[in-house]
């Protein structure tokens, strides 16, 4: 088997069938590539191999629907490795499931039964397309280094680490491993990268580490928070306008797309964006051109996109809200940020940080976690996540003094057992029952008061952070930013 220029290191290939029988068949694709492969990896169970793509390398990834329960389900395969060639088989093939399966991570599709020298040639192909990502030396294989690796000196997490590029970033646990080393992968290539993540889980974090590993680290990195944005002026925010665009607009102003050029233009909150922005953002991305609100010149601007949301962008582009067109384009690279419940690993050493940082900063002496507080850090739900911890931590050091953080320390919400799977609504709704308004009898308070009542008993709970607070109440930031403005405007 000869070695084909570009690649230095065997190819790993792996294959999910339910089947052994066929999965042996599958993986003797290897033999036919132009191409040395190690030996296949072969696996009928779904999560032994979701498994062992989040700790190894993978160049191939045959996945059969069946097993996996239908293209739908492929999408968490793609997102554990981006730059891994997936092809989708199927004993049910037909036009719209291949398109399906595409639209969720797949290269390419078969049908069953297929010949090995179709599968051979779709992976050459595919193959061929990724030379250079081939190159790019994992933690636990023995590659060469890729150029543009080389030169940030950050081709591994730990190497990235060392170079302070990951620096901000706690968290030792194995989702958090994958998500390094997906970072590292991802950083030096020009494609967008859509970070999805509930609100608190680090996308900001990611976005930044991802600038600072990639050869753009030279030029700014400009943040644009959509929902903090109200939606009139994010156009302005983010492509500029010129002197009388608009009442108000006296100068000349760049916006951020600009503001970006040679570097990084990261969209916050991509989610709250409007459909018109949406188009011009995608007509944007397509040609690398814009225009300023209120000029006919058009500007060429290199900004490498990265994204991120706390929604679901599928369901949001199946509810209409989000173009599904822009979605292909920015949903390039994937990253899920996943939250903090589900790597309950990571909770003490990232309370252990937040303690030494804050009791430093407040000058108190607090060393550490007496048994039960640590119980109680472990077992609350963080819906959160990591900003609230690090709220909680804060407040606590503020709160408190000591060398040791007792558990009567905690925020009721956390320390109290039964509280653990209370929501922050149904906390509200206890102090309402508890305290009912006083209203002249037959008077019903309006829908926006006590939207408003619930709001800000949510804002009082989560001190005043309006992120978390829209995790708990299931909405979005945006909807408490302008549901505060209504209220002004009401009081006006
Ligand atoms: N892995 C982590 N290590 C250390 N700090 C973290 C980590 N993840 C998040 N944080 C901290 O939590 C807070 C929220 O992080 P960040 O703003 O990046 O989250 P986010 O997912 O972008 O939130 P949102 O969706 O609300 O914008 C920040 O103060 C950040 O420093």
């Amino acid at each position: 088997m000869g070695s084909k220029e570009g690649l230095t290191r065997p190819v790993m290939v792996r294959v999910l069938d339910c089947s052994p029988a066929d999965a042996a068949r599958t993986a003797a694709v290897s033999a036919k590539l132009a191409v040395e492969c190690e030996d296949p990896s072969l696996y009928s169970v779904t999560e032994r191999c979701l498994e062992d793509l989040t700790r190894d390398n993978t160049d191939v990834l045959v996945l059969d629907l069946e097993t996996i329960g239908g293209e739908s389900a492929l999408e968490p395969f793609a997102v554990r490795c981006p730059s891994t060639v997936i092809i989708a088989v199927s004993a049910q093939g037909s036009v719209s499931r291949a398109v399906n399966a595409m639209r969720s991570g797949a290269h390419d599709f078969l049908t069953k039964p297929f010949s090995l020298d179709a599968l051979a040639s779709k992976i050459s192909f595919q193959l061929d397309q990724r030379k250079p990502n081939l190159s790019i030396r994992s933690e636990k294989t023995h590659l060469t280094k890729s150029a543009s690796l080389e030169a940030t000196d950050a081709s591994t997490p730990s190497a990235a680490r060392k170079a302070g590029a990951l620096d901000q970033l706690i968290g030792k646990s194995l989702p958090m491993q994958a998500v390094y080393d997906q970072i590292v992968r991802m950083a030096p290539s020009q494609a967008p990268v859509f970070i999805t993540g509930e609100s608190g889980t680090g996308k900001e974090l990611c976005a930044n580490a991802l600038h600072k590993l990639s050869d753009r680290n030279k030029q700014r990195i400009v943040t644009i928070n959509c929902a903090a944005i109200p939606r009139d002026l994010i156009e302005s925010e983010i492509f500029g306008y010129v002197r009388g665009a608009f009442t108000g607009a006296t100068e000349n102003r760049t916006g951020a797309a600009e503001q970006a050029d040679g570097g990084t233009l990261f969209l916050d909150e991509i989610g709250e964006m409007d459909l018109m922005l949406q188009s011009k953002l995608l007509r944007f991305l397509q040609t690398g051109t814009f225009q300023r609100l209120g000029d006919t010149k058009s500007v060429k601007v290199d900004a490498r996109i990265i994204c991120a949301t706390n929604r679901n962008p599928l369901a949001e582009v199946s509810a209409g809200r989000f173009r599904e067109d822009l979605y292909y384009r920015l949903h390039v690279l994937p990253i899920l940020l996943p939250p903090l419940r589900e790597r309950r690993d990571d909770i003490m050493d990232l309370a252990q940080i937040f303690l030494q940082r804050f009791s430093s900063e407040e000058r108190r002496g607090f060393k550490g976690f007496d048994a039960d507080a640590e119980v109680s850090l472990l077992a609350y739900n963080w819906p959160g996540n990591v900003r609230q911890l690090e709220n909680t931590i804060r407040q606590i050091v503020v709160m408190n003094e000591g060398q040791s953080v007792t558990i009567d320390m905690l925020p009721m919400l956390i320390r109290d057992p039964s509280g653990r799977t209370t929501s922050v609504i149904d906390l509200s709704r206890e102090r309402a029952k508890s305290q009912p308004t006083i209203r002249p009898f037959g008077t019903i308070e309006p829908l926006w008061a006590q939207e408003r009542r619930i709001i800000e008993d949510t804002l009082v709970a989560f001190d005043g952070n309006i992120a978390m607070a829209a995790a708990a109440l299931e909405i979005s930031p945006s909807t408490i930013y302008r549901k505060k403005q209504s209220w002004l405007e009401r009081s006006c």
